[in-house]
């Protein structure tokens, strides 16, 4: 079964559209763009062409990319301050001059529709309330609206990564997975995946995951959106990996589109959260 990723966030995002007409608010969403990755600014383009098609207002802060971290700073306290912004996004990952944590402990925790706050990561690890970050979300997103039991199965994540494999692994536990998380230094990665219900390989190594890594029947989530030679690719090796995968997710067509329709989600829960009276 191919997880049809990019079909669940259209639909999503029309669901969220209706509901943010019903509700007459405008949520407005600031996204911080520093210098000038081609990358990263394809995927505020793609955030901002949603938050269009939804009814959210966007504003995008573009810097140049030798700012200092001082210069983000500021600009950062600014929007935290700015009555008329609901979400921050502070695109990644930044120029090595800028130090990132510091970025991150800026944004508002209210604001902070990424997930990353320290208060957001805690709020996570306590399991309590809070914006989730957008890529496991939409992960957990597919899993949830495609059947696919957690419960008591064997989830394997590949990476730690901050911003998706670390709070990928505590979603999956809440979700009451049995957790492995993999990384550069596991070894026989090969022998750890094998025995995995659930893979979700956020290594950032074009076609790593390959079918004998895979036992057959198991669910297999692609975060990897690697640039090889001008095409896109995926961690998974989609051929090899396909036909023995109970489910899969495409690159393109699988997680990219969640990590947005999440972001989308989060930046509502965030405008209403403000709208709300201080108790
Ligand atoms: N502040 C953040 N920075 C980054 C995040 C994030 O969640 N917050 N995630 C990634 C990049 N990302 C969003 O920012 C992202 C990546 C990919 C896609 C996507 O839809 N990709 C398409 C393919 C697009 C293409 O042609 O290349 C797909 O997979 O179908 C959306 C968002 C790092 N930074």
């Amino acid at each position: 079964m191919i997880l049809d990723g990019k079909g669940l966030a259209d639909r999503r995002l029309e669901l969220l559209k209706e509901d943010i007409r019903k509700r007459g608010i405008t949520p407005t969403l600031a996204t911080v763009l520093v210098g000038d990755d081609s990358a990263s600014a394809m995927y505020v383009r793609m955030k901002h062409r949603a938050c269009d098609q939804i009814g959210i207002k966007s504003v995008n802060v573009k810097l140049p990319g030798d700012v200092t971290t001082s210069d983000v700073l500021d600009r950062l306290k600014e929007l935290n301050e700015d009555p008329d912004i609901d979400g921050i996004l502070v695109q990644l990952p930044l120029p090595s001059q800028i130090d990132t944590h510091q970025v991150i402990n800026t944004v508002s925790p209210e604001k902070d529709v990424d997930g990353y706050h320290p208060i957001n990561m805690g709020k996570l690890v306590g399991g309590l309330p809070g914006p989730r970050s957008c890529t496991p979300k939409g992960i957990m997103t597919i899993l949830k609206e495609y059947g696919i039991q957690t419960s008591g199965a064997h989830a394997v994540v590949i990476g730690r990564s901050v911003d998706v494999g670390r709070p990928m692994a505590l979603l999956l536990m809440l979700a009451d997975a049995t957790v492995t998380i993999c990384h550069s230094k596991t070894r026989d990665l090969a022998s750890i995946t094998k025995q995995a219900d659930i893979i979700v390989s956020a290594a950032g190594k074009a076609g790593m995951v390959t079918a004998d890594m895979v036992k057959p029947g198991a669910t297999v989530i692609d975060v990897g959106t690697n640039h090889v030679n001008g095409k896109l690719r995926g961690d998974v090796d989609f051929e090899t990996v396909s036909p023995i995968a109970g489910a899969i997710t495409p690159v393109p067509g699988g997680v990219g589109p969640m990590t947005i329709a999440s972001l989308m989600e989060n930046t509502l829960e965030a405008a209403l959260s403000r709208c709300k009276p201080a108790q």
